[in-house]
C-alpha cells in the first residue's frame, strides 16, 4: 500500500501545472499550487501518507461533511423539510436556483444547503463552531486542529454572496437564526485547518458503518453512514458529481482549498490535496490522484 500511493503520488504530480487556486477568498490565494499530499487510513486504524499529507490545509466545502452529520445527530429526518436531497445541476454559489425554489436549497453541500443546516446547529448549540472544531478534534484523534483566524476573517470580508443567499433564505422563513451569526458560524466551520491524515481518520466512521475509532465510540448508526455516502456519491462534487461518479465511483466531498475525502465503504478513507482547481472548484490533481486509486484499488480483469 505505502509504495503504491507514492506511486500515485508520482504520477499525480504530472498535473500540477493545471488549474488555478482559489482566490475568491483572498488567504486561500496565498496557497502554494505545487503541494500535493495523499492519505489512506484502513477500517483497522492503518495510515498511509505520500508527499504533503501531514500539511494542514483549509477544509472549506469538506466541513459540510460535518456539519450534515452533526445536525442530522440532533433533527433527524425534519432537517429534510429545510433542505433537500437532490444534485442541484449548477455551481456550489449559484442564487439562481434558490430564488427559483423559494429558499429551500437544493442539498446540504452547495452553500445555500450548508448555511441552512448550520442555522439548524446555531439553535441545537450555544458556540456550534466550538462544538464541530471539538468533534473534529475527537474523530481525528488530534487535539491541535485549529480554526484558522486568517481565512475566517478573509471569507468574512469577502461574505457577500453567501450573505446574499442567506437573507434569501431568510426571506423566505428558511433561517432561524441572526443571519451574521450563521455565516460566522459557517464560516468558522470552512477554516477549519486539517491535513489529509487529519481527514482520513477523521471521516474513517463513514467506512466503518459508523465507528469512530480514534473517538473509541459509534458516531452515528449504520444507517446513517449510508445515507450520508449517499449524498456524498449523488451531491459531493458539485455539478461535477457525475463525472467524477463515472471516473473514481466512490462518495466524496471536495473543498475550494484543494482537498478531496473519499469513502471505500467496509475497507478505509482516503483523502487527497493539492490546491489549483477546475472550474467546477475541485482540485485538479487531487481528482487524478483519486482516479488512480480507484482505479487500482482493485485492478479489474478487463480493461
Ligand atoms: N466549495 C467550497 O469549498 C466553498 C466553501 C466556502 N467556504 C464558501 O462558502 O464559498
Amino acid at each position: 500500500m505505502q509504495a503504491w500511493l507514492e506511486s500515485i503520488h508520482a504520477r499525480a504530480r504530472s498535473r500540477l501545472g493545471s488549474g488555478r487556486v482559489a482566490s475568491y477568498i483572498p488567504a486561500l490565494a496565498e496557497q502554494d499550487p505545487e503541494r500535493l499530499g495523499i492519505a489512506v487510513c484502513t477500517n483497522d486504524g492503518t495510515l498511509y501518507a505520500a508527499g504533503d499529507a501531514e500539511t494542514p490545509f483549509s477544509i472549506q466545502s469538506i466541513a459540510k461533511v460535518l456539519l450534515l452529520t452533526l445536525a442530522l445527530r440532533v433533527h433527524g429526518e425534519a432537517l429534510w423539510q429545510r433542505v433537500g436531497l437532490n444534485p442541484s445541476g449548477m455551481s456550489f454559489n449559484s442564487l439562481a436556483q434558490l430564488e427559483a425554489e423559494r429558499g429551500k436549497p437544493r442539498n446540504p453541500f452547495i452553500n445555500a444547503g450548508a448555511i441552512v443546516v448550520t442555522d439548524r446547529l446555531v439553535s441545537a448549540f450555544a458556540t456550534p463552531d466550538k462544538h464541530l472544531q471539538d468533534v473534529a478534534r475527537r474523530l481525528a484523534g488530534n487535539a491541535r486542529i485549529l480554526i484558522d483566524d486568517e481565512v475566517l476573517d478573509s471569507e468574512w470580508q469577502h461574505r457577500s454572496r453567501n450573505a446574499a443567499m442567506a437573507y434569501l433564505m431568510k426571506a423566505f422563513g428558511n433561517l432561524d437564526n441572526d443571519v451574521d451569526e450563521v455565516l460566522r458560524t459557517y464560516f468558522s466551520c470552512c477554516a477549519l485547518a486539517m491535513s489529509c491524515t487529519d481527514l482520513a481518520v477523521a471521516m474513517n466512521f463513514l467506512a466503518a458503518d459508523g465507528e469512530a475509532r480514534a473517538m473509541g465510540e459509534r458516531f452515528v448508526s449504520p444507517g446513517l453512514t449510508r445515507r450520508i455516502n449517499a449524498i456524498m456519491a449523488t451531491c459531493g462534487m458539485y455539478d461535477a458529481a457525475g463525472d467524477f461518479a463515472y471516473r473514481v465511483g466512490l462518495p466524496a466531498k471536495s473543498g475550494v482549498g484543494g482537498g478531496i475525502v473519499a469513502v471505500v465503504p467496509g475497507r478505509m478513507t482516503v483523502c487527497a490535496w493539492s490546491p489549483a482547481l477546475d472550474d467546477n472548484g475541485n482540485s485538479v490533481a487531487a481528482q487524478y490522484a483519486l482516479e488512480l486509486f480507484a482505479e487500482e484499488l482493485d485492478p479489474p480483469a478487463h480493461g
